[in-house]
């Protein structure tokens, strides 16, 4: 039976975690040594290392089954592929920015403007779907040094924290998308793969999960314990233990963290104590 493949970044900003992810699924294997392929000693899966911009088109001609890639290059070669779970990582958007002493009231502001990007194919289509005609200069890196040389009026680029921009003089004035890793597969994949795949991606999920839940354990009076299992933004239905104190429990439950942080006044205020917030590992439902 043909192995499983994936490809992952040979090195970049996706390296690491795509390295993390493949890691913590239960996947044993050595890194190192430049090496282009990796063969996975616990699962029938070899791992490429390519480039993230070449992902992709081997996804689509099944070259490899799976990819981790940044949804961001996906939408400028536009291939064909299907798209397994978000990985919550290298989350980035692609931006305009222009000089920020130049005036700008809307989009209009770039008509007749020269663009510099490395995303040449999705920022024609955004200008195409704003009624937008200016003259886009591909550059395949370093992109915010183009205004400063006088080679560009504007620029479209990725975005994460904004140092890069804030670096080279420049303000962001329009969001084109939002980026994050995504795991693909190829659409040419047989059935035997597949369940490998189910295989793979069950591990995966068990991983991604607990990225965004926490394990949360709280103290409340017996009398209160409805009142706050109301509010607590629990998965199912909290666990509730009897202290050793007469008239005290423990609720324990998974809770999603962000939605956590919105009613920790209400859990409060309806009576709960001792509240700790504990990460987990892996999460299986
Ligand atoms: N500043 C950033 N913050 C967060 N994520 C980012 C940032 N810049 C890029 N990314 C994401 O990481 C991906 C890889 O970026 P990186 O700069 O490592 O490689 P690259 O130069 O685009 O690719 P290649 O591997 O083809 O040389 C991008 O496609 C994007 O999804
Ligand atoms: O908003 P910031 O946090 O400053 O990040 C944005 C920068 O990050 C990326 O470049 P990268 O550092 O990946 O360099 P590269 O051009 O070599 O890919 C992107 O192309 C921007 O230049
Ligand atoms: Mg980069």
């Amino acid at each position: 039976m043909s192995k499983l493949k994936i490809a992952i970044q040979k090195k970049g900003r996706l390296y690491e975690e795509s390295i993390q992810l493949l890691k913590e699924s239960g996947l044993n294997f050595k890194e190192g040594n430049n090496q282009l392929k990796i063969v996975v000693e616990n699962f029938a899966l070899e791992i490429l290392l390519l480039r993230n911009a070449d992902i992709p088109e081997y996804v689509e001609d099944g070259i490899v089954d799976l990819g981790i890639v940044g949804e961001n290059i996906l939408i400028e070669q536009q291939v064909d592929y299907d798209v397994l779970r978000k990985l919550g990582f290298a989350s980035c958007r692609l931006s305009l920015a222009i000089p920020k002493a130049e005036n700008y009231n809307d989009i209009s502001a770039l008509t007749q403007k020269r663009i510099a990007t490395s995303y040449p194919n999705t920022l024609r289509a955004y200008l195409t779907k704003n009624n937008i005609q200016a003259e886009i200069h591909t550059l395949s890196g370093s992109v915010e040094i183009a205004p400063n040389i006088g080679l560009a009026d504007a620029v479209c680029d990725l975005v994460s924290s904004g140092t890069t921009l804030f670096n080279n003089g420049l303000r962001e004035v329009e969001t084109i998308l939002n980026s994050e890793a995504v795991l693909i597969k190829s659409q040419k994949i047989n059935s035997v793969k597949q369940k490998s795949i189910d295989k793979l991606v069950f591990r995966m999920d068990a991983v991604l999960r607990p990225k965004k839940s926490k394990y949360v354990l709280l103290n409340v009076p017996n009398d209160k314990i409805n009142a706050v299992s109301q509010i607590l933004p629990v998965l199912k239905s909290p666990t509730v233990l009897p202290l050793a104190q007469p008239g005290w429990s423990s609720l324990h439950s998974v809770i999603d963290e962000n939605q956590f942080w919105s009613v920790i006044d209400q859990l409060k205020a309806a009576g709960a104590e001792d509240i700790l917030i504990i990460p987990i590992i892996k999460m299986v439902l």
